[in-house]
């Protein structure tokens, strides 16, 4: 039997890679890393990428694996998911990977201007019905902007048409240069070792024959973000009024 939520904390909070913040503390003292995650805990200056909703962490963990020459940061709000992949790197002895445990609309409070690379978001509820929730709105990217560096890279791994469409369309109202986009990764020849990496959520979606959608683009600086104008199709096979069980987790 797997280990329950208590037990993954009680290991989590004694693991030197994983980071989490109540957020009272931050408030009052901040985040005493900020600015400072190269010196002081990766001992190097190689690029940190950020996992956006790592959930367990597959691509923080298996780019870590691929790429020792950068950093890579798990963020996540759920502990208990983070666990899996916090404690495979912890065993696996990467010095390049961490973990950090916090909601992500407060990001700016652990990362200083320009100190970000790149980040992945993998998977992501595509929040049909709430722009402000979805994380490729242009709420968050002004929040990815203030971390990252000048030319930060964001890619976007999904399932879901909505998100796909409603990325495209933001990012071409915006206008950021696409450095590379698909509707359809595994039928195209395009996937390659680095996004051949499956999520525990990819999978699912994947048995259920879902087609993966993947966007990477420069989110440069930008005066103002415009909010596309479109009418986006809902992903059918998804419930947008949401009750606490997913449609993946309910089978429905
Ligand atoms: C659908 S799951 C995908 C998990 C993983 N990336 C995968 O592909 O298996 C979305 C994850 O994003 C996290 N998440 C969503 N919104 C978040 C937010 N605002 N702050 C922190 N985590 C968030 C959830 O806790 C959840 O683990």
């Amino acid at each position: 039997m797997g280990k329950n939520k208590l037990a993954k904390f009680d290991d989590m909070a004694g693991y030197p890679h994983v980071f989490q913040y109540p957020f009272a503390a931050l408030q009052e003292k901040g985040f005493d890393m900020k600015g400072q995650w190269h010196e002081r805990f990766f001992k190097n200056d190689h690029p940190i990428v950020l996992e956006l909703g790592c959930g367990k962490g597959e691509y923080t963990v298996g780019l870590g694996k691929l790429f020792p020459n950068k950093n890579f940061i798990g963020v996540d709000i759920k502990g208990a998911r983070m666990w899996t992949g916090a404690k495979e790197s912890l065993e696996a002895g990467m010095s390049n990977v961490a973990f950090l445990r916090t909601s992500i609309e407060l990001i700016s409070y652990f990362f200083a201007p320009g100190e970000v690379a790149e980040i992945w978001i993998t998977f992501p509820d595509p929040q049909m019905k709430k722009v402000n929730k979805r994380l490729t709105g242009t709420r968050f990217m002004k929040m990815y902007r203030e971390i990252l560096s000048g030319d930060g890279i964001i890619h976007l791994k999904t399932d879901s048409n909505f998100m796909y469409t409603y990325t495209c369309e933001m990012v071409k109202t915006n206008h950021y240069p696409v450095l590379f986009s698909t509707d359809d990764l595994y039928h195209s020849n395009l996937a390659d070792e680095i996004l051949s990496i499956k999520t525990y959520y990819e999978q699912q979606w994947l048995d259920r024959g879902l087609n993966i959608k993947y966007i990477k683009f420069v989110c440069e600086e930008r005066e103002r973000l415009v909010e596309p104008d479109v009418e986006i199709e809902l992903d059918p096979y998804r419930s947008f009024n949401r009750s606490k069980r997913s449609a993946l987790a309910s089978g429905k």
